[in-house]
């Protein structure tokens, strides 16, 4: 007899029993975070033979968990295993008289697993770099300076809360169990760490596509101070032979009851493993969409736009709102910004093209070889005659702002517009439209408190930056996936974000970033996973004549600011930051009518 209890249309609505709870899906569910659950102190442990990657990933991740308000810091044993070297051959030369400079480089033998001299410095090294690391992750974290002072509920209201965590990232091969045991025992295991509750996931870059290899350990060898004092030849000779001491003691992560992510060939497959909150809401994602294709990512502060005209009193400036359309100089800069962008499209598929045909060129003993299989959409048999054209293609990403979508239409260049609501200008709640000043006489006590701190005061229902940084997400992580050249028209407050971001600029600073108008910002990548910057004024509307709408290129200025190492320090010095801009800099430009005060 059929149960009149089981739902006839189980497969088409599911079930409505409310779920139970399980004893089963619990210790299930509490496996699956066992190991990344802890929000206060996380360890990244990077695990893959040389030249795989994984110092590059390392420097992404610490970037773009430092972007969004995250702690994180980088322990590369490397650095600790040629200063534990270099001791060791100072020791030495003191005894032998020997005055020649030690830079603590190591030859491929210092790699064999059979070298119990060398095994026990590699070790030594891996320690010191723990005990740093952990000392980093422990110390006693000052009050955050922005809550300082606050006392009444609603001052707490209006900051955003910022919950940062502490992330370390542990940069060596790791490449053995026995390794990977110790490091997770020292970092996480009760009894060493009671009171200190920290996660631990390893990340494992696996490489087996030769091409591939082959540029990387190019690029290493140019790179490393390991290969300062040899011959490429011989630099390359040695970093293959000890790719091979490597090999033969390698062990790749299988054990399930740790949580891992393993990345494969650049991202093309990914394995996951007990992987929960953060993890796979930020970090997954992230590494899915870097790639270290050459394309550039353009910045464009959306065209000026007019207002209207104020009803009552023409006399008065005219009001400026968020749905206002571009003006006439809004309307020259996106023609000169189309003239800019083909030059630029064109120059981009003219290099394309001249690496395809540098890869497919009969080179010695190589007739047909190519580094870049797969990357043009035909085949190329004959390089000589081939027509080797790469038309170019733009992904465009806009605000959902009229000014931002029309300033990305370009009428040669009809390529689609992903309208993106997370990239519209900060919400100003109540206070959208108005004058800096106004919102001062409104409401001095938020205002001061503004002033105190830019990042994370909130418009009484609106945002602040620090919001941002949420909805801002996904853009980079969409941006950072493309392969194709691409292309962001935002607004004044998103942008200085995103700036923040490409120059790692310490993210509270953010606010202090000048986004010129009628300028195109261009990031190009660079090798080591940053990015240097070149801006471009395109435009000069003082000269537009509006009944004539020739467009001439007035300047394009190249800054290129490195990305990395001592960028941090002298962020503050790079072109367009001016770190102690007051607050009516800041807000003062968003605010006022100058150029478009709903950016
Ligand atoms: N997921 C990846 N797989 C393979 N190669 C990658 C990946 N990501 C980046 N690369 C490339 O790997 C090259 C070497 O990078 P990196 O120095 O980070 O390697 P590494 O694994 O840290 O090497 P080593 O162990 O010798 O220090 C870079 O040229 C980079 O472009
Ligand atoms: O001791 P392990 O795990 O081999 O890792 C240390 C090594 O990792 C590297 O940084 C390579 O990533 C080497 O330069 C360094 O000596």
């Amino acid at each position: 007899m059929a149960d009149t209890k089981v739902p006839k249309d189980y497969y088409e609505k599911g079930s409505t029993q409310v779920t139970e709870v399980s004893a089963v899906t619990l210790k299930k569910l509490a496996q699956r975070r066992n190991l990344t659950g802890s929000s206060e102190r996380l360890v990244l442990v990077l695990v893959g033979l040389p030249g795989r990657g994984k110092s590059f990933i390392a420097r992404k991740l610490q970037s773009f968990l430092t972007w969004r308000g995250n702690e994180c810091k980088v322990f590369n044993v490397g650095k600790y295993r040629r200063q534990v070297q270099k001791e060791a051959e100072l020791a030495e030369a003191e005894e032998a008289n020997d005055l020649r400079q030690k830079v603590g480089a190591c030859d491929a033998d210092f790699f064999d697993s059979k070298n119990p001299k060398a095994q026990q410095m590699r070790q030594r090294s891996a320690e010191l770099a723990m005990k740093d690391m952990l000392a980093w992750l422990d110390y006693e974290k000052p009050i955050e300076e922005t809550m300082k002072g606050l006392t009444t509920v609603e001052q707490i209201a209006a900051k955003a809360s910022i919950v940062s965590s502490r992330i370390a990232i542990f940069d060596a091969t790791n490449s053995t169990v026995e390794r990977r045991k110790w490091v997770l025992e020292e970092a996480t295991s009760p009894e060493k760490r009671a009171g200190k509750k920290t996660g631990c996931v390893f990340v494992e870059s696996i490489c087996d596509d030769e091409e591939l290899l082959e540029e990387n350990f190019a690029f290493k060898v140019k790179n490393s101070p390991d290969f300062a004092n040899m011959t490429q030849e011989e630099a390359i000779a040695d970093l293959r032979k000890r790719v091979r001491k490597y090999e033969e003691a390698y062990e790749t992560i299988d054990d399930d009851t740790q949580s891992y992510i393993k990345i494969f060939n650049l991202s093309s497959k990914l394995l996951v493993n007990h992987i929960y909150g953060r993890m796979a809401k930020v970090i997954v994602p992230c590494l899915m969409s870097w790639n270290i294709g050459a394309r550039p990512i353009y910045l464009i502060r959306a065209g000026e736009t007019i207002g209207s005209a104020h009803e009552e009193d023409p006399t008065k400036p005219r009001k400026i709102t968020r749905g206002d359309k571009l003006g006439p100089r809004g309307k020259h800069f996106r023609e000169a910004l189309e003239k800019f962008m083909t030059e630029e499209g064109e120059g981009f598929s003219k290099k394309s093209e001249d690496a395809l045909r540098m890869a497919f060129a009969p080179r010695h003993g190589r007739e047909t070889g190519t580094s870049i299989s797969g990357l043009a959409d035909y085949e190329i048999s004959d390089a000589e005659n081939a027509d080797l054209k790469v038309p170019f293609n733009i992904h465009i990403m806009s605000s959902t702002m009229p000014r931002a979508v029309e300033t990305a239409s370009w009428q040669s260049l009809p390529f689609n517009i992903d309208e993106l609501p997370n990239l519209n200008p900060l919400d100003k709640g109540d206070y959208s439209g108005m004058e800096l000043e106004e919102v001062k006489d409104v409401d001095p006590e938020w205002y001061s408190m503004l002033e105190k701190d830019p990042f994370a005061t909130r418009f009484p229902g609106g945002e602040c930056y620090a919001d941002l940084i949420h909805r801002l997400e996904t853009c980079i992580i969409d941006m950072e996936q493309q392969v194709n050249m691409t292309c962001v028209v935002s607004h004044v407050s998103t942008l200085q974000v995103l700036m923040a971001y490409f120059r790692r600029t310490p993210i509270k600073e953010c606010t202090s970033i000048e986004v010129p108008m009628h300028t195109v910002i261009k990031y190009t990548p660079v090798t080591g996973g940053g990015w240097t910057e070149s801006m471009h004024k395109v435009c000069n509307p003082e000269e537009l004549d509006t009944t004539n709408h020739n467009v001439v290129l007035v300047q394009t200025q190249q800054v290129n600011t490195p990305i990395w190492g001592d960028h941090l320090k002298s962020a503050n010095n790079s072109p367009g930051s001016s770190p102690h801009g007051s607050v009516r800099n800041v807000i003062g430009a968003c605010l006022s009518g100058t150029f478009d005060s709903t950016n």
